[in-house]
C-alpha cells in the first residue's frame, strides 16, 4: 500500500477537475490572465498535480503567516515552505487582480492556460520576517532570500486553483510521474515498501552504495527521484544529470529501483526543505525517505559560515517525524576502502583504514584538464556521460576580441590567428570582419554611440553561440567603448572562453598605414565621429593581452595570443 498522502486525501486536481475541463479553457479565454515565472510554473505543476497536498493554490495570508512563523497552515496542519503566487503592481493593474477576481494562469513558454485562480487576497508580506523564519538569516548570500529580495514580486496573492492542464514537457517525458502515476506504478509493481533519494547533482557509486544499504535496512525497494525543476545555480544541467541516472539505473539489481524525475524548484532551505521534500515524497507514495548530511544546504552565509549545520536536516525532520508520516532513513556519507575495495558508512570505517574521496571541485577539475576519474569512484559509462557535456577545454569555444584602431592592423591580425588557428584542425575559426558585419549585421548602423554598441553587442551574441557551440570566434571592431566591451564579455563568457586583445597601435602610426586615406578624409572633416579624431577611444584596462603592431610583428602577436589559449588549455592538448 502507498503511503497516505499528507492531510489524508491526495489532491490531484487534473482528476478532481477534468470534467470542467472544457469549461474552463472557454472560460480562461474571457478571463484577464497572468503569465507565470520558472518558479512559479515548477509550484504550480506540483499543486495541481498533487504533490504538494494539502496545498490546492497559492497560500492565502493568514496561511503564509502560520507556515513562516510556525511551519504550519491556518488549519494547524504541518506545512514547512511558504508557496506563494508573487506578483507586482503593474500585473495587479493589468489582470485587475483583487478578492473573487478569477484569473487565468500562463505557461510563460507557451501561453497556454494551466488553471484558473479565483483570488482570496493580495497582501504584502514581510520579506525580511520570511527571510528568517524560513532560511534562518535576513542574508542575500542565501539563494532563496536573494531570489525574495531581488527577483520576486512585492505582493502575494492567495488563492485557490483550477486545474486545466498540465505545462507542458518534451524532455525525458516518459520517466514523469505525477503522484498519481507514481502511485499506480507502485501498485503495478507490487511495491509497498519504498525508499526515495533526493538529489540535485550527479550520482556516482558511493551513492549507489549509499541508496542500497538504504533498501537493505528498511527491505524496501528504491525511487531514485531526482530534482529538474530549479536547483541552486551553478548546478550541473539536468539534461546532464538525467543522462547520468539513466547511466546509472542499470548499476542496481533488476527490479530493485526505478526514476522519477521531480519538477519541483528548490529553495535550498536546508532542515525546512528537508520537512517539505518528506511531505512531497510522502504524496508521491512512498514510505521512507532519505535525508543525509546538508541536505539542500545552500553553503556559506556571508560572514564565510555555513547556513546550516550538517544534521540540522536530520534534527528537524526527527522532530516532526510523527506529523510527517514517512518515515526517515538518515544517512551518513559512505567512504571508499582502499585495501578492501569497498564502501562503508564513514562511521563504520574501523580506525587505520585507508579511505579515498573525490570532491566535486576536483572532480570539475578533472573533467575539464581531461585527467583520469577512477573506477572506485564511478562508472565509466557516468564518467563518458560527463565527459560529453564537460569537454575539456582543448574542445570547448573561445572568443578572441580585437580591438583598436582603424588601420591599427587588428585585421591583418585576425586573418593570421584565423590561419594559425587552422592549423590545429581541432575546431571551427569563425572571423568576424567589420567589414562583412557591417554589411550583413548590422548595414542599417552608423557611428553614434548607440549604433557602435548595438554593433558590439550583436557580434559578442554571434561570438557567445558560436563559442557555445565549440568555435573558436574572431571578431575585430573598433570597439571604443569600454561599457559595450565589457558586456559583450559579458555575454560571451557565459558560453565559453574570452579573450580581449588590445591591438594599441599608436593613433600616429594607424594614420602612417592607413593606405585609403580615412583619416586624411576624417581630419578635413569629410567623416565625422571618427574614432581616433574626433570620436574617442576608450583604452581598456581589462585586457588580457595588449600588442603593438608598430613595435612587433603581426607573428609575434598571433604567437602571443596562442600562448594565452594554450595556458589555459584551448589549444595544444595536456
Ligand atoms: N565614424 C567612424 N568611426 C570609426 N570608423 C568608421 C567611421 N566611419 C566609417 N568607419 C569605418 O568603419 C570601420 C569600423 O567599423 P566598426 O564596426 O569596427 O566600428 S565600431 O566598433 O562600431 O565602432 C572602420 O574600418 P576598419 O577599421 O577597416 O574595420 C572604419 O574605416
Amino acid at each position: 500500500m502507498a503511503n497516505t498522502p499528507h492531510g489524508g486525501v491526495l489532491k490531484d486536481l487534473y482528476i478532481r477537475d477534468a470534467d470542467k475541463q472544457p469549461a474552463l479553457i472557454a472560460e480562461a479565454s474571457t478571463l484577464p490572465s497572468l503569465l507565470l515565472t520558472d518558479r512559479q510554473l515548477c509550484d504550480l505543476e506540483l499543486i495541481l498535480n498533487g504533490g504538494f497536498s494539502p496545498l490546492e493554490g497559492f497560500l492565502n495570508q493568514k496561511d503564509y503567516e502560520g507556515v513562516v512563523a510556525e511551519m504550519r497552515l491556518a488549519s494547524g496542519i504541518l506545512w514547512p515552505m511558504p508557496i506563494t503566487l508573487d506578483v507586482n503592481q503593474e500585473n495587479i493593474d493589468a489582470s485587475k487582480i483583487q478578492p473573487n477576481a478569477r484569473i487565468a494562469l500562463l505557461d510563460p513558454r507557451d501561453y497556454q492556460p494551466l488553471a484558473i485562480l479565483t483570488v482570496q487576497d493580495v497582501y504584502r508580506p514581510d520579506k525580511s520576517k520570511e527571510a528568517v523564519g524560513v532560511y534562518g538569516a535576513d542574508d542575500q548570500a542565501h539563494p532563496a532570500v536573494n531570489y525574495l529580495h531581488n527577483i520576486a514580486g512585492d505582493f502575494y496573492v492567495g488563492g485557490s486553483l483550477e486545474a486545466i492542464q498540465a505545462p507542458a514537457h518534451y524532455d525525458y517525458v516518459a520517466s514523469r510521474y505525477t503522484p498519481s502515476e507514481l502511485r499506480a506504478h507502485f501498485k503495478k509493481l507490487q511495491w509497498t515498501r519504498v525508499v526515495a533519494f533526493q538529489t540535485r547533482n550527479p550520482m556516482h557509486r558511493a551513492h549507489r552504495e549509499l541508496t542500497v544499504r538504504a533498501a537493505r535496512a528498511r527491505k524496501a525497494h528504491l525511487l531514485i527521484q531526482p530534482v529538474v525543476g530549479l536547483t541552486k545555480p551553478g548546478d550541473i544541467d539536468h539534461y546532464t544529470r538525467v543522462r547520468v541516472y539513466k547511466a546509472l539505473m542499470p548499476k542496481y539489481p533488476n527490479g530493485m529501483a526505478e526514476l522519477s524525475l521531480l519538477p519541483l524548484a528548490m529553495r535550498m532551505g536546508g532542515p525546512r526543505e528537508a520537512v517539505w521534500h518528506a511531505l512531497i515524497r510522502k504524496n508521491h507514495g512512498v514510505t521512507h525517505f532519505i535525508v543525509g548530511r546538508d541536505h539542500a544546504g545552500p553553503g556559506k552565509n556571508s560572514q564565510g559560515v555555513d547556513f546550516y549545520g550538517p544534521y540540522d536536516a536530520q534534527a528537524l525532520v526527527e522532530q516532526y517525524k510523527a506529523e510527517i508520516g514517512i518515515e526517515i532513513v538518515p544517512f551518513q556519507m559512505v567512504a571508499y576502502c582502499v585495501d578492501s575495495d569497498e564502501y562503508m558508512p564513514a562511521d563504520e570505517v574501523p580506525e587505520g583504514v585507508k579511505t579515498l574521496n573525490i570532491s566535486g571541485t576536483e572532480l570539475r577539475r578533472r573533467l575539464r584538464t581531461g585527467l583520469p576519474i577512477p573506477e572506485w569512484f564511478s562508472y565509466p559509462e557516468v564518467v563518458k556521460v560527463l565527459r560529453q557535456s564537460h569537454p575539456p577545454r582543448a574542445q570547448q569555444g573561445f572568443t578572441v576580441f580585437l580591438t583598436g584602431l582603424h588601420a591599427s592592423g587588428k585585421n591583418a591580425l585576425a586573418r593570421a590567428l584565423q590561419v594559425s588557428l587552422n592549423q590545429e584542425g581541432s575546431r571551427t575559426v569563425s572571423l568576424l570582419m567589420s567589414e562583412n558585419v557591417r554589411a550583413e549585421l548590422s548595414s542599417e548602423l552608423g557611428f553614434s554611440k548607440r549604433d557602435r554598441d548595438l554593433n558590439i553587442s550583436r557580434q559578442a551574441f554571434v561570438a557567445g553561440e558560436l563559442t557555445r557551440a565549440g568555435a573558436a570566434a574572431i571578431v575585430a571592431p573598433i570597439a571604443p567603448y569600454d561599457e559595450a566591451r565589457k558586456n559583450a564579455r559579458k555575454t560571451i563568457e557565459k558560453s565559453g572562453g574570452f579573450y580581449l586583445v588590445h591591438v594599441a597601435t599608436p593613433l600616429a602610426d594607424c594614420e602612417k598605414r592607413d593606405h585609403d586615406g580615412v583619416y586624411e578624409r576624417a581630419r578635413k572633416g569629410e567623416i565625422k565621429d571618427f574614432t581616433g579624431i574626433d570620436d574617442p577611444y576608450e583604452v581598456p584596462s581589462d585586457a588580457e593581452l595588449t600588442v603593438n603592431l608598430s613595435e612587433q610583428s603581426i607573428s609575434q602577436a598571433v604567437h602571443e595570443i596562442v600562448l594565452l589559449l594554450e595556458k589555459d588549455g584551448y589549444v595544444g592538448s595536456a
